[in-house]
């Protein structure tokens, strides 16, 4: 096997187009570190537990679907319990900080965090960072018991609180550093794994003895590489809600349109589950899938066909979709947040004006238009069931792997198993609905809308999507080529 690294990237080739994208240990830049057995082996919950602990070569194949002469591709290393830990249950200072947007989950995570490192491995120490990156410098620490997080599963939102912007990363280490804080959980999105990052990078700049884990957080699904990210089960069904509503509303009036604007800044994981999930929907509009309101083959025309069909349709937008329509017609503006992300105007405001404007001109159609922004009502409840059984395997893979010494890497679910995924991996891009793979294929035949896309569209759009993004069901339609 031949072996190349870098300070962040780890990869190690093997036999048949075999490729680990291994994950940084502390030992590669704290040589000698004393080894303990992990308090596990003497936990009887799990010692009786056949093959527990995970083998150290155990990978996880990114993909699934090979062909007989294919490389065998990239692999992430298995999450799970390791023979030797790298730290001594007394000797563990863990932290635990959320940052960015809220998501249905994130208090289960946090809850799972503590109860594994005090009942796994017997840590007492354990600290909430209050409200974000920001709170590492400037606000006092949450002492963190298995009593404190014991019921807030059951509650939206973070109980630490969270917020954007103010990441200052020498701040954040001397912090680190300061309170001899050992094990940092870091639970956020694409901007908080880049922060996750850095920080690592300066850990190790600064030689120290310090775990840093991403825990992926977003409501978009907008992580590559994992399967999906928690909480996004539990928006897809409370989004059902929002659209029964505007269903009924629409069916009770005459030429009623109901219009339902979900969550996605870039990209529309959200609104295409939730409108496959619904069936109710005439049409769904995504960030990925440009379209158009006027003219042939455009939106509009399309209301007005549906309409004199079944007397009244559905309409489900993603919040990042028609942006640059709508900059056409509002005057653009170029607000951020305090971390930088676009400020998106109301694209469900606009829409519905826009259809309601096209119908008073014409006096042949009247309609009754009802908007529906059910965003934060999503966003703020908490997790169901099986997010709950995710957030836990995802929190408890986190802490095997900062026990077994491992640092710099997000804890991920890559085609139904847990893996530990390197940094750089998760936030070289981000994922999004690929509108020439197959999942979209089927939301456009279920809801029978335009794909508003002209074969020559088509061809470019293929083009740019050279590297296929992960299907939620773990499936990527794009064609390999034989033998590749
Ligand atoms: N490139 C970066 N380097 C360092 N820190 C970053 C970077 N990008 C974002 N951050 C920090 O990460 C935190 C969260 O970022 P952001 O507000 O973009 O949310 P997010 O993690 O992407 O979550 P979501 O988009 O799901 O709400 C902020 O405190 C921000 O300062
Ligand atoms: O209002 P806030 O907190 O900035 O969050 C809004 C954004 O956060 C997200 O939910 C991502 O977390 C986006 O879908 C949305 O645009
Ligand atoms: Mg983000």
């Amino acid at each position: 096997m031949g072996m190349e690294s870098n300070f962040q990237m780890k990869v190690e080739t093997g036999d048949a187009g075999y490729v680990l994208e291994d994950v940084p240990h502390l030992t590669d830049y704290i040589p000698d570190l004393t080894t303990y057995p992990n308090p596990l082996r003497f936990n009887p919950a799990y010692s009786v537990v056949k093959q527990y602990f995970v083998h150290v070569n155990d990978t996880v194949p990114q993909k699934v679907v090979v062909h007989k002469n294919g490389p065998r591709g990239i692999h992430f290393r298995r999450a799970g319990p390791r023979q030797k830990v790298y730290f001594n249950s007394d000797e563990v200072h863990a932290c635990i900080v959320t940052c960015g947007g809220l998501c249905p989950g994130i208090n289960t995570v946090i809850r799972e965090l503590v109860c594994s490192l005090y009942h796994m491995y017997g840590v007492n120490k354990v600290l909430g960072i209050d409200g974000g990156y920001r709170g590492f410098y400037s606000k006092n620490t949450i002492p963190l018991t298995p009593k404190v997080v014991n019921d807030i599963h059951k509650r939206g939102g973070t109980i630490l609180g969270t917020s954007r912007g103010g990441h200052d990363t020498s701040k954040i280490v001397d912090c680190i550093q300061d309170r001899g804080i050992n094990q940092v959980y870091i639970i956020g999105g694409d901007g908080t794994q880049k922060g996750a990052a850095v920080i690592y990078e300066e850990v190790r700049r600064r030689g120290l003895k310090v775990a840093v884990v991403g825990i992926p957080k977003t409501i978009d699904n907008d992580i590559p590489v994992i399967d999906r990210s928690f909480g996004f089960d539990t928006a897809v069904e409370e989004a059902q809600r929002a659209i029964n509503a505007a269903h009924v509303e629409a069916e009770s009036a005459e030429n009623g349109v109901g219009v339902v604007k979900l969550m996605g800044r870039y990209c529309g994981f959200i609104a295409m589950y939730a409108t496959l999930a619904n069936r109710d929907v005439d049409c769904c509009l995504i960030p990925e899938s440009p379209f158009y309101l006027e003219g042939n083959g455009g939106l509009l025309e399309f209301i007005e066909k549906r309409l004199k069909e079944s007397g009244h349709m559905v309409i489900v937008i993603a919040e990042g979709a028609g942006q640059e329509l709508l900059s056409e017609s509002l005057q653009a503006t170029n607000e951020q947040d305090a971390s930088g992300n676009k400020q998106l105007q109301d694209v469900g405001l606009w829409i519905s004006q826009r259809i309601r404007d096209h119908f008073a001109r014409q006096c042949k159609m009247s309609i009754t238009l009802k908007y529906i922004d059910p965003t934060y009502m999503i966003r703020a409840i908490p997790s169901n069931a099986s997010d709950n059984v995710y957030c836990t395997l995802l929190a408890q893979s986190a802490v095997h792997g900062a026990m077994a010494g491992y640092t710099g890497y997000t804890s991920g679910l890559v085609n139904g198993r847990q893996t530990y995924i390197p940094f750089n991996r998760i936030i070289e891009r981000q994922n999004k609905v690929v509108i020439t793979d197959r999942m979209w294929a089927r939301l456009l035949s279920s809801t029978n809308q335009p794909s508003f896309l002209d074969s020559k569209d088509l061809i470019e759009f293929k083009k740019a999507e050279e590297t296929p993004t992960q299907q939620l069901d773990g499936e990527s339609c794009k064609e390999d080529k034989p033998g590749n």
